[in-house]
């Protein structure tokens, strides 16, 4: 009887075989210019959520969210409701699930034409180069959208966890738009009111193991998130995430009972600009593996999202148009490309 043929080597075999880097993941064209790059490392501002929701110490915190996203796009959030043993749990379960031999894995493969489920990244052209990561992406929210034939049985916590870090995430989601409303003087509920209670959430479990040829990959190349804002836990020890502010790279550290949150390009469209988007990669590291899990919080689809109506008027114009939220996938372009007037 014929074999079916093996399943597909992913980077982490590869780079516990020993070969050097896979075809298809390497830059051929000098594009990576990681290693001769001197990158300045730095903390991104801090911004204490329990102070958003202070009113005495609120006004002070809410101006330094306010330029903290209009200069770098993201900050650190701490007092936010989870507490580092339980950051721990979930910085555990990831490295846990990456470890497990790959037929486990493969259980939850995504399928061909869908994004959900372990893998790579989908493959759209023959020329595209592959980012040196292996991923876990899952819809976490509205709960009735889970697809849990690609949820992992393993480790044996994996629901309860995931299951509880989006119900805390979710109370984030809403003290963050709320204070960045008032940030930008409109009313508090008004960019809660255009995404939705019910946004998509989208969890993304990152597993970029070590490469020796830093010239030659990107852990994930540079983009810019088309979420409304996305909440990263990054990896306790090893760096590897880095923001374009003007035209350098700046490696981000973060405190470890922090979350990093950055926005995507629909916070960027409903500010009418102010607040921007960040270009952001990750590059990898020669000696340590890295982890992370990025959780893209977006609009409900059927939403209608554009600048909020508070901040045009004579003397600013609408920078965007207004889209609902579902046609915008069918866009194939940045949101702030596509919806620019
Ligand atoms: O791995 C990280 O720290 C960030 C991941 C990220 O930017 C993404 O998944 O869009
Ligand atoms: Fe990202």
């Amino acid at each position: 009887m014929a074999q079916p043929p093996p399943p597909a080597k992913t980077v982490q075999e590869s780079v516990s075989d020993g070969e050097a880097v896979k075809e298809g993941y390497a830059y051929t064209d000098g594009k990576v210019a990681t290693s001769g790059e001197a990158i300045h490392v730095m903390e991104v501002p801090v911004i204490d959520l329990g102070l958003l929701a202070s009113s005495p110490s609120a006004a002070g915190e809410l101006f330094k969210l306010r330029s903290a996203l209009a200069l770098w796009g993201c900050f650190q959030a701490i007092n936010h409701g989870m507490s580092g043993s339980f950051l721990s749990k979930v910085r555990e379960l990831m490295g846990q699930f990456f470890a497990l031999p790959m037929e486990e894995k493969q259980k939850y493969a995504s399928p061909a034409d869908d994004m959900e489920g372990y893998g790579n990244d989908m493959v759209l052209s023959e020329q595209q180069v592959l980012d040196w990561n292996e991923r876990l992406l899952l819809i976490i929210s509205p709960k009735d959208q889970r697809k849990l034939d690609v949820w992992p049985r393993k480790p044996e916590s994996f629901r309860e966890r995931v299951q509880e870090y989006s119900v805390k995430l979710q109370a984030i989601v809403g003290v963050v738009l709320k204070a960045i409303s008032l940030s930008l003087n409109l009313e508090e509920n008004c960019f809660l009111d255009q995404v939705g209670e019910q946004g998509k959430m989208y969890a993304r479990f990152n597993y970029y193991p070590r490469c020796p040829r830093l010239d030659l990959v990107y852990g994930l190349k540079p983009h810019a998130d088309g979420s409304t804002m996305t909440i990263v836990l990054p990896d306790e020890e090893v760096l590897g995430l880095q923001f374009l502010r003007g035209d350098q790279w700046i490696s981000v550290s973060t405190i470890p009972e922090a979350v990093l949150i950055n926005i995507g390009d629909i916070m960027e469209i409903m500010s009418n600009g102010i607040l921007k988007s960040p270009m952001h990669r990750v590059v990898t590291n020669a000696t340590s593996d890295r982890i992370s899990v990025a959780v893209f919080c977006c609009p409900e689809e059927e939403n209608e999202i554009g600048p909020a109506e508070g901040l045009i008027n004579e003397d600013t114009l609408r920078l965007y148009k207004k889209i609902f939220y579902s046609e915008y996938y069918q866009l194939g372009k940045r949101p702030i490309e596509a919806l620019k007037i």
